[in-house]
C-alpha cells in the first residue's frame, strides 16, 4: 500500500489505521524530509517505507508504484489563498500531478487507486478547487478509456477535515489560549465537519464498495463559523471576544460536496452519496434526435442545506477530536483577552 502526501493528517491517519489493521508494508510519498523524519519516529514500525519526491515528476512515483496493490494519492496543494497567489502551481501539483500518479498506477497495474478531492471542487470558484476538478475529471476520464483494465479509481470529496493542519480550530485555540480575539470571516459562512477519522472511513468505503469511475462523499454535518467560534469559547473558557474580518480571497459563503446535476444520478445512501460516471460515449448525434437524461429537480448537497449542528453536538464532536483532548490537557493556562 503507499499514500502519496503521506506526511500530512490524514495520511498519518490511513497510515496509523493500516499498521494497525496488519499491512504488510506501507510506502509513505512526500517532498518534506524533515515531516518525514518525524513521521519515522512517530510511528516506529519497520514496514514503513520512506520515498522522497514530487507527484509533479513520473520517475519516482514509477518507483513507488512497483508491486503496490493499493493507493491514496493525498499529495496536493492545499491552501486556497496561497493557490490564488499562485495558480499554476496548484495547477502543476494537483492537477497535472495527478494525471502523473494515475499513468504511473496504470503501468505498474496498482489494483485500486483512491484520489482524495474536496468540496472546493464543486461549481469551483477558487484555483484550488478548480485544480482539483480538473484531477476529477482526468480520474474519471482515465476510468471510462481504461474500463476493464486491472486498475480501480475512485475519487473521494472531502469537506473541511476538522482541526487538519493550517484549518480554523488549531488557529481559533490559538488565538483564544493567546487571549486574542477570534478572527471571524464571516459568522454565517457553513462548511461540513467530518472528523480525521470519519475521513479515513470515506476512503475505506472507496476501497470496499467504490465503483470505477465513482465518486464518493460522505453525508457530513455542517457548522457556521460563529457557531464553531462559540463552542470552542465555551470548551476552553476564557471572554475571548469575536472580531468579524470578512471572506478571504476566494471564499465561498457555502460549499457544495454534490452538485445538482450529480445528485440527477447520484445514488443516495445512509451515510455515502455516489456519484457514478456519466456512461454515455461521445456520440454527440443522439442529442438532436433522442436527447439524453433529464436533470430532475434534485437539490444539491451542500453546507447551506445539510443537516445543522447544533452548539451542543458541535461541543461533543470537538470534546471527541484528539486534538481538542491534547488541548485541553496542554499545562498552558488560557489567558484573559488583551485590551
Ligand atoms: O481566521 C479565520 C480562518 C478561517 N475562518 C473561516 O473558517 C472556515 C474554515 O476555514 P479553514 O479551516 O481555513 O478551511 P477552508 O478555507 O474552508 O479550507 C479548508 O477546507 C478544505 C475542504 O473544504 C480543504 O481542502 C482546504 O485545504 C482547507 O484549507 C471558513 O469559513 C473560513 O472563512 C475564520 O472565520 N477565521
Amino acid at each position: 500500500m503507499a499514500i502519496t502526501g503521506g506526511t500530512g493528517s490524514f495520511g498519518e491517519t490511513i497510515a496509523r489505521r493500516a499498521l494497525r489493521e496488519g499491512v504488510a508494508e506501507l510506502r509513505i510519498f512526500s517532498r518534506d524530509e524533515n515531516k518525514q523524519h518525524h513521521l519515522r519516529l512517530a510511528l516506529n514500525d519497520s514496514r514503513v517505507r520512506f520515498h522522497i519526491g514530487d507527484v509533479r515528476q513520473s520517475d519516482g512515483l514509477l518507483d513507488l508504484l512497483r508491486g503496490v496493490d493499493l493507493l491514496f494519492h493525498a499529495a496536493a496543494l492545499k491552501q486556497v489563498p496561497s493557490c490564488e497567489f499562485h495558480p499554476l502551481e496548484a495547477i502543476r501539483t494537483n492537477a497535472l500531478g495527478a494525471e502523473n500518479v494515475l499513468d504511473a498506477a496504470l503501468a505498474r497495474e496498482v489494483g485500486a487507486v483512491v484520489l482524495l478531492s474536496t468540496d472546493k471542487a464543486v461549481y469551483p470558484i477558487n484555483a484550488m478547487g478548480m485544480s482539483k476538478a480538473l484531477m476529477e475529471k482526468l480520474a474519471i476520464a482515465k476510468a471510462r478509456r481504461w474500463p476493464d483494465g486491472p486498475t480501480r479509481i475512485c475519487v473521494t470529496r472531502y469537506g473541511n477535515v476538522m482541526a487538519s493542519r493550517g484549518s480554523v480550530i488549531p488557529h481559533f485555540v490559538e488565538q483564544i489560549r493567546q487571549g486574542q480575539a477570534l478572527t471571524l470571516t464571516d459568522p454565517r459562512m457553513t462548511r461540513f465537519m467530518m472528523s480525521l477519522p470519519d475521513a479515513a472511513e470515506l476512503v475505506l468505503e472507496a476501497c470496499a464498495r467504490g465503483g470505477h469511475g465513482d465518486i464518493l462523499v460522505q453525508k457530513a454535518p455542517a457548522a457556521t463559523v460563529l457557531d464553531l467560534a462559540e463552542a470552542l469559547i465555551e470548551i476552553f473558557g476564557g471572554r475571548t471576544p469575536l472580531q468579524n474580518m470578512g471572506a478571504r480571497h476566494g471564499e465561498k459563503l457555502h460549499e457544495t460536496l454534490v452538485a445538482h446535476e450529480e445528485m440527477a444520478r447520484a445514488a443516495d445512501g445512509d451515510r455515502y452519496i455516489r456519484i457514478p460516471p456519466d456512461g454515455r460515449d461521445l456520440d454527440y448525434a443522439g442529442f438532436f434526435s433522442d436527447g439524453g437524461v433529464m436533470l430532475d429537480d434534485a437539490d444539491d448537497f451542500s453546507s447551506r442545506n445539510a443537516r445543522r449542528l447544533d452548539r451542543a453536538e458541535l461541543i461533543e464532536l470537538l470534546l471527541g477530536l484528539d486534538y481538542i483532548q491534547a488541548q485541553l490537557g496542554a499545562s498552558q493556562p488560557v489567558q484573559e483577552p488583551k485590551a
